[in-house]
Order: C-alpha cells, then structure tokens, then sequence
C-alpha cells in the first residue's frame, strides 16, 4: 500500500510490484530491502541415465557436485553476483563425494525398469531436506534459492510431470542439458514405458516419487517444506524444482504462498509445472543449466527491485505532486 505513495507511478513495477507485494506478505515486512539469501543445491544420480538419455553419462554428477563445492561452478561465480550463500549436498550420488548425512542411498533404480526406490527411502529423503533445510539454508537468510543437480534427471522429472498432470511422455520430454535428438528419441520412449509400467498405481504422491522420482528431488520437497514452514520466500529454478513444488504442494497446500519462480526453463514440462503451480516466472530465457543458476539470476533482480521498493521516497517529500 505504502507503495503507491512513493516517487513512481503506482504499481510502475508490473508484475515486480506483485512479487514484491509476495515478498512483504511472506516476511511481514513492507520495507525489507534486498534480502539476505542461500542458494541450495541438492545431488543425486539417476539409475535412468544408464541408458544413455543424457549429453552426459552416468555418474558425472559427482564431478559436477565436486566444482560445486570447490566454488568454481556457474552457480558459485553467479552466486558472488546476487549475493548468495551457495549449499550443497550429496542426496544420492552414485560416489559418495564428501559427506553423507543427507544421503538415503548411491542413485535410484532405473525408473523404466521398476521403482526408482522404496516409498520408506522417499520419505526419509523428505525428512533429510527438511533437515538440510534447518541445518545448513535457514540460518541468516530470508530468501532460500532451490536447485539440483542429477544427470537424466529431466528423464525423471518429464515421467513425474506427465503421471502427476495427466499428460503424454512427449509432451514434456525435452533435450535436457543439451541431448542430440536420436537421444531425445529414446528418453520418450523410455519415459513412456516408465508409464506404462505405473498406469495403475494409485495417485499418492509418495508412491510417484518412490516410482519415478530421485533423490534431489525428494530433497527439494523437504527444502521446499522446510523453507516455507521457517516463513522464507521460495525462489524455484527451472522444470525440476518445479516438478518437486508440485509434489510439495501436494502434500501441503499452504506451501503456495511462499512460492517465486524465478525463470521458464528450455524444458517444454516446464510451463505444464508453471501451470500447475499457478506461477508467472520473472524470466523466460532459454536457460537449461539447472545447478540454481535461474534461482540466482532471478534473485539479483528481485533484490533490486526491493531495494527500488525501500528506497524511493515518498512523492511528498520530495515535491512531486501525484494526480
Ligand atoms: C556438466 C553438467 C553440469 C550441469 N549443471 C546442471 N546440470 C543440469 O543438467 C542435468 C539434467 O539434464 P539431463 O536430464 O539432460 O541430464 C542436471 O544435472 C541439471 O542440474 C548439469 C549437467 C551436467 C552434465
Ligand atoms: O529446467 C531445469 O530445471 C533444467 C533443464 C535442463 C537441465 N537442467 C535443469
């Protein structure tokens, strides 16, 4: 409200000022500023991937996970920029790369196959990004970036998406991080008999993940439920964070409120998952790095603009006569 009363036209942000509307609502506080804010990285391997649906092959998560921690990735350098703290975490990978407190297993089965894990590994792997949410994002920051990293984990995601919308396996299937269309073919395919394989299970959202899901995506749904519990903005990345937002808001509604997300991704499930979620996202921009990356981006923007928000000072004072 006390927006409109400021040195710019009201509502002049468009859609900014909504989120910024968001943004004081969520933390209760009209004149925030720019927010401290955490970047989460959740991994995890894909039993999937084997089967070669990705660019990149099986197990190369790990090294990914490995230039994370190192500080050296895309989301450490765009992560300097925002400012953000950046936290990872080995939910599941094939290796285990430094510590395992979060860890339920090293990478699913082959979701094509049979279920990626059990519905009690699903749950634990909730409860341990709930954990990492209290133990590692939470402290000092008002806003928690949520990414991933998983090699085929758009496999899982498309498969997830279509059973939990109603949707075709093509319809959502997507190049990932960059797949030749011969691989594209076959991710199709195999999400379709990922399908086939689940038509008759019942629409419970534990048995999907345990189905068709991974590891830091159940993660994601613990950050996202953690985060949104300790009255923090949510700001999602791409297609695979969106897919655990909408388990997540399956399993509690209120979480929708705490929701932002940050970009539209490459991936066409993505705006089925936007749809779903009811969420306009800040960016369109072809992205498809994952790892955050549109959570970091979309923040430096948000921050800017509730710096513009705090800021400007009332039109009063500063003589500007408002019709
Ligand atoms: C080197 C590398 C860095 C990445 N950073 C993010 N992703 C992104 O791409 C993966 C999903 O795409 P797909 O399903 O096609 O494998 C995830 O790891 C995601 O975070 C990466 C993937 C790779 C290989
Ligand atoms: O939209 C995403 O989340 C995405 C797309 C491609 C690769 N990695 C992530």
């Amino acid at each position: 409200m006390r927006q409109l009363t400021r040195a710019r036209p009201p509502r002049s942000l468009g859609a900014l000022d909504t989120l910024a509307e968001q943004v004081a609502v969520v933390l209760n506080d009209a004149d925030t500023g720019p927010l401290p804010a955490v970047l989460s990285v959740t991994a995890a391997d894909h039993g999937v991937a084997r089967n070669e649906i990705s660019r990149f092959s099986y197990g190369t998560t790990s090294s990914v996970f490995s230039l994370i921690t190192s500080g050296d990735a895309p989301i450490n350098h765009l992560a300097a920029h925002v400012p953000a703290r950046v936290e990872a975490a080995d939910f599941g990978l094939a290796d285990t790369v430094r510590t395992r407190e979060y860890k339920v297993a090293n990478g699913t089965e082959d979701l094509s196959r049979r279920d990626a894990m059990s519905v009690e590994q699903a749950r634990a792997s909730i409860l341990n990004g709930v954990a990492f949410a209290e133990e590692r994002l939470l402290q000092d920051c008002s806003a928690v970036g949520v990414g991933e990293i998983g090699v085929g984990n758009t496999t899982s995601a498309a498969a997830l998406t279509a059973r939990l919308l109603g949707l075709s396996g093509t319809s959502v299937v997507g190049s990932g991080v960059g797949a030749s269309p011969a691989t594209v073919e076959r991710k199709s395919r195999l999400v379709e008999v990922a399908l086939q394989r689940t038509v008759n299970y019942p629409d419970d959202p534990l048995r999907l993940l345990a189905a068709l899901g991974g590891f830091e995506i159940c993660g994601n749904i613990g950050v996202i439920l953690g985060a949104a519990r300790a009255g923090r903005i949510i700001v999602l990345d791409g297609f695979i964070t969106g897919v655990a937002a909408v388990l997540a808001t399956r399993l509690c509604p209120a979480v929708a409120g705490y929701l932002v997300a940050a970009h539209r991704s490459a991936e066409p499930g993505h705006q089925f998952v936007l749809d779903e979620l009811e969420l306009r996202p800040l960016l369109d921009l072809g992205m498809r790095l994952g790892m955050a990356s549109g959570a970091a981006v979309a923040l430096g923007m948000i921050n800017a603009v509730l710096a513009v928000c705090a800021d400007t000072p009332a039109a009063a004072k500063v003589g500007l006569v408002t019709p």
